[in-house]
């Protein structure tokens, strides 16, 4: 294509996506990672949509109540992923997350850049370290910080603009703490565990990192991902979407795309929750791509078991018809990370 030029990743990663699209550039050889032709996401049959899950009737002792729990297993054996409605988080409290990250986004590059990681480094503004080479880059801007525990939080790179970002994310990461708690109580539940397992297997220094996501509009959606395809090396992920469409789930050879609802929150299956249940529940594979009308905004908090703690599968999920299929595993993320860097999935490590 016309201007592509391949200058090395660690250069294009010193300039954000924004700043190119500002400047009307063409998307360079890093970014063209698709080769999958079609834009198109493949119409789907009502029965097969990403399971809408109400969290308000798991702690109820109706009928209904064992009925969800039910929906909430099989969406996890399947799709490895739901949208939860009916967590308790007022849909304005969603908005005023949505509306700092776009204020952020929507600062001067100055501004931002005040609080901007090195390329090699995870936290503050800017995109993922340098991957390894021939591999793409993402069509995306970000900001990821620690928010849990505490003691891990960074403020240098915490926005002092907007200035209500620092006192919105405190209050979504004790939000999210919450809601750790009760999707882990309730995934143990819907497998017949004791309800605490998987959060005695966190520890109660789990980790929360939040990750805004901005991806510009981009004018080859054809070639370019906001995203790569991936799984992610959480236990899991709570993602918040805007009005923007572009996360899609890969599902029997398919991709889905994950539709908007406003007062819902994704609940996707990292890695460490498919060791944890012996491989019942699936680390699904998503993406994230482009659009040439309108940038989209995320955010993503990976919840992750507190460092050094080992984990593995649950002793009530190995039994002779299921043998354990995975080893304990400890400081998970880190293979998980160097697997990514190189474009590859991590999981088979732990295999058995
Ligand atoms: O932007 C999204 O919707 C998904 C983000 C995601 O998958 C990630 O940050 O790992
Ligand atoms: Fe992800």
């Amino acid at each position: 294509m016309a201007g592509v030029s391949a200058l090395p990743a660690k250069i294009l990663l010193s300039k954000r996506v924004q700043e190119m699209v500002l400047n009307d550039e063409e998307p360079q050889k890093p970014y063209i990672s698709r080769n999958d032709g079609t834009n198109e996401a493949i119409p789907r049959p009502p029965s097969d949509l990403i399971p809408i899950i109400d969290l308000s009737l798991l702690s109820s002792s109706e009928p209904c109540s064992a009925q969800e729990l039910q929906r909430l297993r099989s969406a996890l054996c399947s799709w490895g992923c739901f949208q939860a409605t009916g967590h308790g988080i007022p849909k304005s409290f969603l908005d005023k997350i949505r509306q700092v990250a776009r204020d952020f986004f929507e600062q001067p590059m100055e501004e931002k850049k005040r609080h901007a990681k090195g390329v090699e480094e995870f936290e503050g503004y800017g995109a993922d370290p340098v991957p390894a080479e021939g591999q793409s880059l993402d069509w995306s801007d970000r900001l990821f910080l620690n928010v849990y525990p505490e003691d891990r939080r960074k403020h240098k790179f915490w926005p002092e603009n907007p200035k209500s970002f620092r006192e919105v994310l405190e209050e979504y990461t004790s939000r999210m703490q919450i809601f750790t708690e009760l999707v882990s109580k309730a995934m143990a539940k819907s497998l017949n565990l004791e309800a605490d397992c998987f959060l005695n297997q966190f520890g109660k220094q789990a980790t929360l990192k939040a990750r805004f996501n901005y991806y510009s509009p981009c004018q080859r959606p054809d070639l370019v991902l906001g995203l790569r395809a991936h799984a992610d090396g959480s236990g899991y992920t709570i993602i918040l979407q805007d009005d923007v469409e572009g996360l899609q789930v890969f599902k029997d050879e398919r991709w889905f795309t994950v539709p908007a609802i406003s007062d819902a929150l994704l609940v996707l299956m990292g890695d460490q929750m498919e060791i944890m249940t012996n491989g019942v529940f699936k680390s699904p594979v998503h993406r994230v791509l482009t659009t040439s009308e309108k940038e989209r905004i995320s955010v993503a908090v990976f919840y992750a078991p507190e460092p050094n703690k080992e984990i593995g599968p649950e002793e009530g999920l190995i039994n002779e018809e299921r043998k354990q299929i995975y080893k304990k595993v400890k400081e998970y993320s880190v293979v998980h990370w160097e697997h990514y860097q190189q474009g590859k999935r991590a999981i088979h490590v732990a295999k058995v």
